[in-house]
């Protein structure tokens, strides 16, 4: 399913919260010299409130609705590089909508993972045990974002610019 108005991403980012999407998503916006957009800043800015003050106020369902309502909108109308939150894949909606498009999907250990997202943005779905949170999480997703990736590219012992020129890589056309 391609966007209703042919404008597409030029790259967009999945994977679970710590793989590195909104970092390595700035710094391939820069390195292709376009924009950036990120749905979680998209949310933010259409709640008028920071991502953990939506769950807390208004409820995990509510802050989907406004995903989903994010992810759309950017689908339609960014032609630069685009990071989804780590949650957006489980809409089947915005799976479709994920076909054909070159998505990549920024693999990352639970070691890495946990000791990333501890240093960033408060994540509520991670507030209480992230360990076990985050396992249970990507046990429920790896698949979800097997399924809509083009590509996947691991972030394990890899700084956010040598992720960057491997999402690069990984998009480059390969002769046959
Ligand atoms: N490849 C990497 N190596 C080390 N730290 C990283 C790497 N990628 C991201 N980080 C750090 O991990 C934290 C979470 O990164 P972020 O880009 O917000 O992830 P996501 O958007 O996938 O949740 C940030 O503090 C960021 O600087
Ligand atoms: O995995 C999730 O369900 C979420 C991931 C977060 O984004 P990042 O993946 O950029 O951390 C953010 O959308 C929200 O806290 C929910
Ligand atoms: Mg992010």
């Amino acid at each position: 399913m391609t966007a209703p108005t042919g404008v597409r991403p030029a790259v967009v980012l999945v994977g679970p919260p710590g793989a590195g999407k909104t970092t390595v998503g700035r710094l391939l916006a820069e390195r292709l010299g376009t924009t950036y957009r990120d749905t979680d800043a998209d949310i933010e800015a259409a709640a008028g409130k920071p991502i953990p003050e939506i769950f807390y106020d208004e409820g995990e369902p509510h802050f989907r609705a406004l995903e989903r309502a994010a992810v759309t909108a950017a689908l339609d109308s960014h032609d630069g590089v685009l990071s989804l939150g780590g949650g957006a894949v489980m809409d089947p909606g915005t799976r479709a909508r994920l076909a054909g498009l070159p998505v990549v999907f920024l693999d990352v250990t639970l070691h890495d993972a946990v000791h990333r997202v501890g240093l960033d943005a408060p994540r509520p779905l991670l507030a209480v045990n992230p360990r076990q949170q985050w396992r249970e999480l990507m046990e429920q997703r790896r698949p979800l974002y097997t399924e809509v990736a083009a590509a996947v590219v691991t972030t394990a012992e890899r700084t956010p610019q040598d992720v960057a020129d491997a999402v690069l890589d990984a998009l480059e056309p390969k002769d046959a």
